[in-house]
């Protein structure tokens, strides 16, 4: 600050003496090719501006701005601001964590996001969608600030992993019923300020967003915020991530247009400055799994590529400690409530317990974790954090409750009995599991938290739960499962054939929808890849 009036102050003098020696050098525009630095620039507009006042400036005192000017001005350090941010973010791109050696399309998405791009990220199960938009959320609030990116998703699990709001609370647009002028009505009244100070927005789980809602909230975007009017979304860098072939909007609602995947929206082109596919699986190493499951994703049910599955069907269940995945949610909670039952123990309750405001506390409630958890020795449990990823105790990590301790300050406020509950996990280590926080965030200001334990049972689970999960090991029956992609969300959450167990199966479940198909050959083409 004080070199900087310093050389304000000698950029001053001599401008005063070269005008006295020739005023003529000065008022020529090439003069400003003089400059180098930002007081020589600053002052230089200064003095174009009003002659007349130059000598009256003292010497000692700052040269007096006129309005017009100090916009000027503001705008060009608001460039430069601008400017360092994003080579911050480039520089967080370089220096990605070892930990995870991204691949080059990742890279490439990194890349794109540092430079403002809008991306839209794709790719099958296991991929890396998720971590990478952890990343990606990083360096857009390098980007941006903290205050200007916004984390959604479209559903309260997914949301949560990020620790976002959903897509819906984020646009203020209730349940998104209604027609266009009437949702752009309530999401000016209630969520203004958040469409205004958003420079970039972030959409995971795309899948479950339909086309009418992504040109609405485009149409909302442009009506809201009126910043650059010429722009999709005007001017609001996006980031949207998802899987096609996975599950489709709830309910499917069909438009009067015929239109259901948000792909099909108007908009959706035009938001993308980049639209990739990751094509490198990650969660499964086995490439006979890896092509069958990228089969079964497109909806092929070609008999002699499923004989690796006939070979997995199974006619009494295996252990109980393996994961139960049901396409629908009775069967998951009746499941694991007669195992608890059958277990005959004294069980432990744990209620969670919400803080923040309304509408934000009732979305915890659409969240991972359950208003209560209720568990008892031998109980089989998930992990619903990531606690220890050194030692895979991670968000999906699966184990069997061993006993409770007791622990008086962590345990107060969400379990009448103090208790804790240790869990030896399939992975090896035996913990005892504390309370854990989500929150509800809005840029970096958190509006709703839950405390909880961070377990729920895990006998069972419903597929629309999992979407998003790693699993050792899963028994599923999909001769229930209904619509395209079930079959596919189930299957590909677990990491070998060995895991995997199916007590019922119809290959004819097994479904693409034909625009998600047409969709995608479209994007591998434009990819420049060579088959699909
Ligand atoms: N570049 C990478 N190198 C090594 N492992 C990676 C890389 N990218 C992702 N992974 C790992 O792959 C696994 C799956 O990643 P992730 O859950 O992000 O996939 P996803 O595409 O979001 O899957 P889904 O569509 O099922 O939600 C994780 O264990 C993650 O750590």
């Amino acid at each position: 600050m004080v070199s900087c009036m310093y050389t304000q102050k000698f950029v001053h003098s001599v401008v005063r003496s070269f005008y006295r020696a020739s005023p003529a050098l000065i008022t020529t525009p090439t003069s400003h090719s003089y400059s180098s630095g930002i007081a020589w620039r600053l002052y230089y507009h200064t003095t174009t501006t009003n002659f007349a006042q130059l000598n009256a400036i003292p010497t000692n005192a700052a040269p007096k701005r006129r309005s017009t000017t100090t916009t000027t001005t503001r705008r060009r350090r608001k460039r430069a601001e601008e400017a360092k941010r994003r080579a911050a973010a480039a520089a967080a791109v370089a220096a990605a964590p070892v930990e995870v050696p991204w691949t080059n399309q990742q890279l490439q998405v990194l890349k794109a996001v540092a430079e403002g791009k809008s991306v839209f990220i794709t790719g099958s199960a296991g991929t890396g969608k998720t971590i990478l938009l952890k990343r990606v959320v990083e360096v857009l609030k390098q980007l941006h600030t903290r205050k200007s990116v916004f984390v959604t998703a479209s559903t309260g699990v997914a949301a949560c992993a990020l620790s976002g709001q959903t897509l819906h609370s984020f646009a203020g647009i209730g349940f998104g019923d209604g027609d266009r002028e009437s949702l752009l009505l309530t999401a000016k009244s209630k969520s203004s300020y958040r469409w205004k100070r958003a420079r970039a927005l972030v959409i995971d789980e795309i899948s479950m967003v339909d086309a009418d809602l992504f040109d609405t909230l485009e149409y909302i975007a442009r009506e809201i915020r009126r910043k650059e009017s010429g722009r999709p979304w005007s001017g609001l860098q996006l980031i949207v991530s998802g899987d096609f072939f996975q599950l489709p909007p709830i309910g499917n609602r069909l438009s009067l247009s015929g239109k259901e995947f948000a792909f099909e929206a108007d908009c959706w082109d035009r938001s993308f400055d980049l639209q990739i596919e990751l094509t490198q699986v990650f969660r499964q190493s086995d490439l006979k799994l890896v092509e069958l499951l990228q089969g079964i994703r497109r909806g092929d049910n070609d008999p002699e590529r499923l004989k690796l599955l006939q070979d997995r069907t199974v006619t009494s269940e295996p252990d109980f400690s393996v994961t139960r995945l049901f396409p629908r949610k009775n069967d998951v909670s009746r499941v694991n409530k007669e195992r608890l039952r059958s277990l005959g123990r004294e069980t432990v309750t744990y209620t969670a317990l919400d803080v923040g405001q309304e509408p934000w506390k009732s979305q915890l409630k659409l969240g991972i974790t359950p208003d209560e958890v209720e568990l008892c020795v031998g109980a089989r449990v998930m992990l619903l954090k990531n606690i220890a990823q050194w030692d895979g105790l991670v968000n999906g990590a699966t184990g069997t409750i061993t006993g409770f301790k007791q622990r008086e300050t962590v345990a107060i406020d969400i379990c009448c009995s103090q208790l804790l509950p240790s869990v030896q996990f399939d992975s090896g280590p035996e913990i005892v599991i504390l309370p854990e926080k989500w929150n509800v965030m809005e840029g970096d200001t958190v509006l709703a938290t839950r405390k909880q334990i961070p377990l729920m049972l895990a006998w069972a689970l419903s597929i629309h739960k999992c979407q998003g999960m790693t699993l050792n090991c899963l028994n599923t029956d999909l001769s229930r499962a209904f619509g395209c992609g079930m079959v596919y969300v189930a299957l590909s959450r677990v990491r070998s054939l060995e895991g995997l167990y199916l007590s019922g199966f119809n290959p004819s479940k097994i479904k693409a929808h034909p625009k998600v198909l047409e969709f995608y050959q479209r994007l591998y083409y434009s990819q420049n890849l060579s088959s699909f």
